[in-house]
């Protein structure tokens, strides 16, 4: 697959996130439809999640519920050479820009791989997902290179890419690269897809 078909896939999902507005759907929306997937996990689970940007799907309400639920969220922190740590969130957490000014991010101790080796699930931004589990990120391939490192630490925890109905296509659409790590499922407004093929939730 060509970078540049990647980057024509992507720049074409990017303009219409700029142009959603107030189409898009709310954060109730994405709550609800991870309603069923929450009630799959056990108590105390570790989960990640994004701190919701711009006009990305809205986590908020997801991140209330997954906290009032009893289990500890982590959200990411952006680190040199894109590489991700990890910080513990809170309802009412101080936020503050981390390295990039529009990402929030919370203040306090970073953990890194060792720390979040355990997650149990992680809600991960994407611009389009397919139902074969190929995710399209911003580009930066932190996603990617943390998933690697998590993987090859032993974690097992399953991932979900968060986006909306219409960015979420086909079987194979969106063209993959041997570094993209795949998603186990897709969470959309409408619900949550499992990918038959990673045989987690099938
Ligand atoms: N909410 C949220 N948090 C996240 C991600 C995300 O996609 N969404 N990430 C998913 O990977 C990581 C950060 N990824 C990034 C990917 C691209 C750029 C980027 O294009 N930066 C522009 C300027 C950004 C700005 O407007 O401030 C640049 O570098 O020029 C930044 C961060 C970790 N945290
Ligand atoms: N495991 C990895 N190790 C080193 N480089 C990587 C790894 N994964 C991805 N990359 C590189 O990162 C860059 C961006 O990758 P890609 O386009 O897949 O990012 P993305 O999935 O859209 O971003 P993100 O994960 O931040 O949402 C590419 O140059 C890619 O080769």
């Amino acid at each position: 697959m060509s970078a540049d078909l990647k980057d024509r896939v992507r720049s074409s999902f990017r303009r219409q996130r700029r142009e959603l507005g107030s189409t898009a759907a709310t954060a109730g929306d994405f709550a609800s439809a991870a309603a069923p997937l929450l009630h799959t996990l056990p108590a105390s689970s570790q989960v990640a999640c994004y701190l919701p940007m711009g006009s990305e799907p809205d986590t908020s309400r997801l991140l209330e519920d997954l906290f009032a639920a009893g289990h500890t969220v982590l959200v990411p922190v952006c680190e040199p050479e894109r590489q991700l740590s990890w910080r513990r969130w809170a309802p009412g957490t101080e936020l503050a820009a981390g390295l990039f000014p529009g990402i929030p991010e919370p203040v306090g101790p970073r953990l890194g791989l060792d720390a979040v080796k355990g997650l149990d699930l992680l809600f991960i931004p994407a611009l389009a997902a397919d139902a074969a589990g190929t995710r399209m990120g911003k580009g930066g391939g932190y996603y990617d290179r943390f998933l690697a490192r998590f993987r090859a630490a032993g974690g097992t925890g399953r991932t979900v890419a968060v986006v909306y109905d219409h960015e979420f296509l086909p079987a194979g659409e969106l063209p993959a690269d041997a570094l993209d790590a795949p998603v186990d499922g897709i969470l959309t407004p409408s619900g949550f897809k499992p990918v038959p093929s990673s045989g987690v939730y099938t």
